[in-house]
């Protein structure tokens, strides 16, 4: 359908590459049109091109209105196209609005309202009064490259479309610069590209709305049309540059924004960071980047007016210029003014353009590293605070552990003299219970002996044993033996070495300390000091109950006193000392050592 075609092409503000098609898609689209156009009756398509003419009419009208006085006064809200170009004749409103759009551009009005007769019949008066605002007007708009018209077109039987999309296309350049002329601009739905050739035939360029079809395109067109997608080619990679530039400004701005949201707002760590409060925290970056161009753009304008001293109201294109390459050397040196390249739309000189170039460049490195320092800066000075803070940790955990020390160290020298007192305590205990004791161990009958009657006839508790003498009689029959204690046929070993432990600890605090068994042939010995059963601990005698306290004695104190234990066993028979621990059977004389650990 041709209405679709045609809002197909009104509604868009696509990526480069799609606008870079839209050149050749829009004119095979109203060549589409054209060939369609004949299927449809011919009145109900004028009414439709009426009505849409009238409604772009009146959006001009609605426009020049707002922007001049004198068109709020002369022009009704929707005028007839004859009352609209009557009141357009003189060019005055034309100029008013144009040097409101872009201050300067006629330097010399004619503005004498009482001879502006609006009448069918003062036209050609008017005309020829006023011809030097129109001329100026036309060509003030051709040398700002926009959309223009012939000054027959306002005369009857001229086509006031094109005087309609001269003033939608002022409007959108208008709208463009307000907003911080950043980029393409468009007007009334259609991209306005800003590179233009050196003769450009700007009446086509863009112009969505001409009445002219694809069959009417001479020649001459055909060619300015190829030089126009041409141009739109260099254009494409400029842009692209462009998008690229302002992608990278969007994504630091907004990552910025957002880092700066998550970090600050009150409450936010008790949100679910879900896909949809992420949208919406973009969506609000988006909102605020927005509003911040806008804003941008608008102190641009406000700075450059201020800049040029907007008082003059004029300036040549080369003092504009100059004052623009100015501003821009202002802003690189303060490095930043990430906007600044896109303040000069294309279509300028190349040196302007390149300059502007590479200062923007310049401006945005100096940027980029500007804000990447202020952010080492930033962690360096979170890194050292955290350093000191450690560091001011870790002084007063040493001084803890410093003074904890010292404490210990007091409480062990204290700890040492308490156990030496001990000691000195214990083997003082030990001397007093005598250097030299003696036991007295009864060993019980060996089995078959049952039948033998016992000498000994009584053990008393103080270490006294009465021995029975059956061959003597009378006094002489038996006799008191004294010891330190007599030990009776039914003790264990356990209760033996009960009274020779102490004396092992005193070999450890430095006595010197010597046990041993005496007594005739089978009387016991061997089983006191060894015992019958080494496999059973119970029966343990002497020797090996004395090792084992001693080892466990020195490993107690092994973090102060390191022990070294040597064991020798020896035996004294016929008045003949024998190493016991010799194992070849030798029976070696002593003086032989075995070192046991
Ligand atoms: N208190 C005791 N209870 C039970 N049996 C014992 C006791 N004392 C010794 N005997 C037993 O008496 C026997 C002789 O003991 P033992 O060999 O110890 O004597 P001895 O003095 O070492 O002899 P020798 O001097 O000839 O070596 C062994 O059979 C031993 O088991």
């Amino acid at each position: 359908m041709p209405q679709e075609s045609l809002q197909q092409q009104n509604s868009f503000f696509t990526s480069p590459s799609k606008r870079g098609l839209k050149g050749l898609v829009s004119i095979n689209k109203e060549a589409s049109i054209t060939a369609t156009e004949e299927s449809f009756n011919d009145h109900e398509l004028a009414q439709r091109k009426a009505e849409e003419a009238a409604s772009r009419r009146y959006q001009a009208t609605e426009w020049l209105r707002q922007m001049d006085h004198v068109a709020f006064a002369s022009l009704s809200p929707q005028p007839s196209e004859e009352d609209f170009s009557l009141s357009l004749r003189n060019g005055l409103i034309l100029c008013n609005v144009l040097n409101k759009v872009n201050p300067g551009s006629v330097p010399k009005v004619v503005e004498k309202p009482a001879l502006a007769i609006q009448s069918a019949e003062g036209a050609a008066h008017s005309a020829i009064q006023y011809f030097e605002n129109m001329r100026n007007f036309l060509e003030a708009v051709k040398d700002m490259q926009l959309l223009t018209f012939e000054a027959s077109d306002l005369e009857k039987g001229g086509s006031s479309n094109k005087v309609v999309d001269c003033i939608l296309c002022l409007k959108g350049f208008y709208e463009w610069k307000l907003s911080g002329g950043v980029g393409v601009w468009r007007y009334g739905g259609t991209v306005r590209i800003t590179s233009f050739p050196k003769k450009s035939p700007s009446s086509i360029v863009g112009s969505e709305s001409a009445d002219e079809s694809l069959d009417e395109l001479d020649s001459s067109q055909y060619e300015q049309l190829l030089e126009f997608l041409h141009l739109s080619e260099d254009f494409l990679i400029e842009e692209t540059r462009t998008a690229n530039a302002l992608a990278f400004l969007f994504d630091h701005f907004g990552l910025r924004l957002l880092q700066a949201y998550l970090r600050e707002t009150n409450g936010i760590e008790d949100l679910p960071l879900n896909a949809m409060v992420i949208d919406t925290l973009l969506s609000k970056v988006v909102k605020d980047f927005s509003s911040l161009l806008v804003t941008q753009g608008t102190q641009l304008g406000l700075f450059l007016k201020k800049i040029l001293k907007g008082d003059i109201g004029c300036l040549s294109k080369r003092e504009f210029i100059e004052a623009i390459s100015l501003y821009l050397n202002q802003r690189s040196s303060l490095a930043s003014n990430d906007f600044s390249k896109f303040c000069i739309c294309g279509g300028k000189r190349d040196s302007i353009r390149q300059n502007a170039n590479y200062s923007s460049k310049y401006a945005e490195v100096i940027n980029i590293q500007q804000k990447q320092l202020e952010g080492m800066k930033y962690f360096f000075e979170e890194t050292k605070l955290e350093v000191q803070h450690m560091h001011s940790e870790w002084e007063q955990e040493l001084s803890r552990l410093v003074h904890h020390i010292k404490s210990l160290e007091v409480a062990s020298s204290s700890y040492h003299k308490v156990l030496e007192e001990n000691r000195l305590l214990y083997n003082q205990v030990q001397d007093l219970k005598g250097a030299i004791r003696v036991y007295c161990r009864v060993r019980p009958f060996l089995p078959g002996q049952s039948n033998v009657t016992s000498t000994v006839d009584y053990i008393g508790e103080n270490g006294d044993m009465m021995v029975v003498n059956p061959l003597k009689h009378g006094k002489d029959s038996r006799r008191v033996f004294s010891f330190n204690k007599v030990f009776g046929t039914s003790v264990t070993q356990e209760q033996i070495y009960a009274d020779t432990q102490p004396l092992i600890r005193s070999v450890l605090d430095g006595y010197n300390v010597c046990i041993f068994a005496y007594g005739q042939t089978g009387s016991g010995k061997t089983y006191t000091m060894s015992g019958p059963d080494l496999t059973t601990e119970e029966t343990w005698g002497v020797n090996y109950r004395a090792l084992r306290d001693l080892f466990h004695i020195s490993k107690e104190r092994e973090d102060s006193i390191k022990y070294e234990v040597f064991v020798q066993m020896i035996e004294i028979y016929n008045e003949q000392v024998r190493d016991l621990l010799v194992i070849d059977g030798s029976n070696r004389r002593y003086p032989l050592i075995n070192y046991l650990s």
